[in-house]
């Protein structure tokens, strides 16, 4: 097993306007689930592609286990790449889908046969060798990837979208054999997914990329409770947090009925006048306060828990909408007018509007 570390890694695909990935700069520690995540295009792909040498690096270098492997043939370099879906043979048996990496290198049957029983116990799938992949559960079929995964004994294993067309319905997703299995095993793994879900549930710490570049390295708690930038505010979480842009004077930023007191910090760091809010729907209420935001309900959701409720309001001769979580009292109807408070105790995220950078808190 191995350290990773990427040193102002950069791709830029010829006749791009931008890198696919730039200057990313990220060390994955040994034995460590890291998730790769962020809307599609930001670069995900590309990243472990360029760490398992099958795309070329225009600048930068990447380490593993502290050497440089940028000129090291894929093949040798000891990461084993799976690709989206859970991408096995379905007219295979899962002893073949897991020897698939041995024979493909030509070693003796018999080594391979023991190497797939070994990995198969130490997978907890010894009694399934024998089934086909769309026989077995989605548990198994998991566990099954990652036992190809690391049958060659790899010191990385990259995931790339493992989830992605398994028709794995959302909630089950969160309850990962892929993450349980790596927890046990250890091995260096790095994860990549569109679904901030799937990287809040299984990751040991999260990237967020964006445009090619990591916005932020945190634990999931930590990128979840304070998104370093728009970005990654925009992108976590269920539904994604409200974002409003306020107009500040006199050191206080106001919108609609609302208005937060910068501390004198966020306001000597502000790069202009206007700061974006963000609010998540939890913590938002409807009719809580009378110098809330006014707003018309122009969609009511119902999650089967809650409602979501999207009300539109005018900032400035613009309409921006707002999603509330709305758990108790009367629902509202669509066209209907409300007041939006924001619950007691709620955190507030202030944003530079000109940079998108969260202010200090
Ligand atoms: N072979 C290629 N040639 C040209 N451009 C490419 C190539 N591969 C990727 N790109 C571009 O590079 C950028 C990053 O793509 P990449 O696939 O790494 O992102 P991603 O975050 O993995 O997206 P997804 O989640 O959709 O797979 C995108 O703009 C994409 O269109």
């Amino acid at each position: 097993m191995a350290d990773v570390r990427f040193l102002d890694a950069t791709r830029v695909f010829h006749g791009a306007w931008r890198p696919a990935v730039d200057g990313v700069s990220l060390d994955v520690r040994d034995g460590e689930l890291l998730v790769l995540t962020g809307p599609s295009g930001s670069g995900k792909t590309t990243l472990l592609r360029m760490l398992a040498g099958l795309e070329p690096m225009d600048r930068g270098s990447v380490l593993i286990g502290g050497k440089d492997v940028g000129r090291t043939a894929p093949d040798k370099r000891g990461v084993s790449m799976i690709f989206q879906g859970f991408a096995l043979f379905p007219h295979q048996s899962i002893r073949e889908n897991i020897a698939l990496p041995l024979t493909m290198r030509k070693n003796s049957a018999k080594s391979a046969a023991a190497r797939v029983q070994q990995v198969a116990e130490l997978c907890g799938i010894a009694d399934h060798l024998n089934s086909k992949p769309d026989s077995v559960g989605y548990d198994v079929r998991q566990r099954a990837t990652m036992a190809r995964a690391i049958v060659r004994r790899p010191e990385v294993v990259c995931l790339d979208e493992p989830l992605a067309g398994s028709g794995v319905p959302l909630m089950m997703r969160g309850r990962s054999p892929i993450a349980a299995l790596q927890r046990e095993l250890r091995i260096t793994t790095l994860y990549a997914t569109c679904s901030s879900i799937d990287a809040w549930t299984i990751a040991d710490r999260i990237a967020v990329l964006d445009s090619g570049r990591v916005q932020q390295l945190g634990t999931p708690a930590e990128v979840f409770d304070k998104p370093a930038t728009i970005a990654v505010a925009q992108f976590l979480g269920q539904p994604g947090m409200n974002l409003v842009t306020a107009a500040v004077s006199d050191g206080v930023a106001r919108v609609g009925g609302l208005a937060v007191a910068l501390t004198s910090t966020q306001a000597s760091t502000l790069t202009g006048r206007r700061v974006v809010i963000g609010i998540r729907a939890e913590d938002l209420a409807i009719g809580a306060e009378a110098d809330g935001i006014r707003a018309t309900t122009v969609l009511v959701r119902d999650t089967g828990r809650d409602y979501l409720v999207t009300a539109r309001m005018m900032v400035d001769g613009e309409e921006s909408d707002l999603v509330v979580r709305h758990a108790s009292g009367p629902v509202p109807a669509k066209g209907e007018s409300v007041v939006l408070g924001v619950r007691a105790g709620a955190a507030l995220h202030l944003f530079d509007a000109g940079n998108g950078v969260r202010l200090p808190d």
